[in-house]
């Protein structure tokens, strides 16, 4: 179905400017992985990009919403069947929730199976004097801090490539095979649930489902209905090289497809119009996302349609938000508002995590609980006012018991972070919390029809 990889019509972006990309110290060593990587069979098919890209178009219509979720930065030694099953468990449990407090399909989405680079606020890092080059995610460099480490090394590109391969084959199997069966709900919460409220309110909910799926057997419908779920990879497309590598052409259509994940997406600091970043996200027919931070203006937003979405059609583009707290109600409201009177139909996600990063006390690069649910809030609010729909959110998030952002339903405070601060990058949410912000996801998105001001009802009166 795939032809081979042609090269020309996709290094249009070689032309351009393209940020926040490695120094490989030898440009031949390089070379020579992308030659290989080129030849490797695709990580995902053009045909489940379209899947996705008509899910999403879903999402743009108001009919569903999207679970986008996963590490900040995959590191290679986490490819374990425990690691990966902890991840997806977590987010099929924050999809029934969602799912059954919403009554719309849950679209989800992993930041997982090649999220493995990560765009840096500077170039390098000092540690008691010693300076050597940041950490760029392990299809990068190491995180260790050792000059031999901190060296970018082509490589682990393949190394990447290969993960990705384990982590989508354990994905397939523990989704296709049984594990994200509705009929498993409870299943999902065993080491969770004596342990936790939050585990009981999810057992209550749980057993809510499973009355649902008794009721609906009784009336005839097939088990098998529930027995798989869809379950969709993603990453930031930050390496053009490695993606460049993994894009092929579809026999079917003649287009370039990304194959390494079904939707990719671009950086807050890659996304500039005249960048290499948009430019080969142009190429490419998978969804496409657009991390906006807080300086995003209209007209950016509107040129980032025109380049990324030219025929406006629903489910090419999401725009993922990350403004802060403090800022969404502020900025939000007139990009939504002129991207909609534009007649683009794109996906909007709530990224509450990017925007509310500080430095805490201890020195650990923490969020608290509450700052993240204050911009959902807050995003909620803003797509209210203006009747459109918010279509998802977009979460850092383990299945580990860490301890990396704080506050929420345990209670994390700063003193605690030191216990089991694992991330190699951004800190994420833990399993409680990830449930815990579920929970609260979905009372919003409950609430988010009621009109903000309720005209009171007329007095009927006798003729
Ligand atoms: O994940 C996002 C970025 O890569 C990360 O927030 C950058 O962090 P830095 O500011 O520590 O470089
Ligand atoms: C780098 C990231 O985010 P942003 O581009 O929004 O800063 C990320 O999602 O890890
Ligand atoms: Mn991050």
């Amino acid at each position: 179905m795939l032809a081979d990889h042609t090269v020309t019509a996709l290094d249009s972006w070689r032309r351009l400017p393209a940020d926040q990309q490695p120094a490989w110290p030898d440009t031949d060593a390089l070379n020579g992985v992308v030659a290989e990587l080129s030849s490797y069979p695709p990580l995902v098919f053009a045909g489940e990009c379209d899947l996705l890209r008509e899910r999403l178009a879903r999402v743009a219509r108001g009919e569903a919403f999207v679970l986008q979720g996963g590490d900040c930065a995959e590191t290679l030694d986490a490819v374990g069947a425990e690691e990966v099953r902890d991840k997806i468990k977590t987010l099929l449990q924050m999809s029934a929730v969602l799912t059954y407090a919403t009554s719309v399909p849950v679209v989800k989405i992993g930041r997982i199976a090649g999220q493995y680079a990560k765009p840096r606020s500077r170039n390098t890092e000092i540690r008691d004097g010693v300076e050597l080059p940041v950490y760029r995610g392990d299809s990068v460099n190491g995180l260790e801090f050792t000059p031999e480490a901190r060296t970018p090394d082509p490589e682990r590109l393949k190394r990447v490539y290969h993960a990705s391969a384990a982590t989508l084959n354990l994905i397939r199997a523990f989704i296709t095979g049984g594990y994200a069966d509705l009929r498993q709900v409870h299943e999902w919460n065993r080491d969770f649930v004596a342990s936790s409220p939050i585990g009981e309110r999810y057992e209550d909910l749980a057993r809510a489902i499973d009355d649902a799926l008794t009721f609906l057997a009784a009336c005839g419908a097939d088990p098998r209905e529930f027995h798989s779920a869809e379950f969709f990879s993603s990453h930031e497309a930050l390496l053009l090289d490695y993606e460049t590598a993994l894009t092929r052409t579809d026999s079917r259509t003649n287009r370039a497809y990304d194959v390494s994940a079904h939707m990719i997406w671009i950086g807050e600091r890659t996304r500039r119009l005249d960048g290499a970043h948009v430019e080969f996200a142009s190429t490419v027919r998978n969804p496409i996302g657009v991390k906006l931070g807080p300086t995003t203006t209209a007209d950016e937003a509107l040129a980032l349609i025109d380049r990324l979405d030219p025929e406006r059609e629903p489910g090419r583009l999401t725009f993922i938000t990350r403004m802060g707290r403090d800022k969404v109600r502020d900025v939000l409201p007139e990009l939504v508002a002129k991207v909609t009177g534009s007649g683009a139909q794109v996906v909007w996600l709530c990224d509450p995590m990017h925007g509310n990063t500080f430095e805490a006390s201890s020195g650990h690069k923490t969020r608290h609980f509450d700052d993240v649910l204050d911009e959902v809030r807050g995003f909620f609010e803003v797509h209210r006012a203006l009747a459109t729909h918010p279509g998802g959110i977009h979460i850092e998030l383990t299945g580990d018991d860490v301890t990396e952002c704080v506050g929420g339903g345990d209670r994390i405070g700063v003193g605690d972070l030191h216990q089991r601060y694992q991330t190699a990058c951004d800190p994420r949410l833990n399993r409680y919390q990830s449930l815990d912000l579920a929970f609260q996801v979905a009372e919003l998105y409950r609430a988010r029809a009621t009109p903000l001001r309720r005209e009171p009802a007329p007095i009927a009166t006798a003729a």
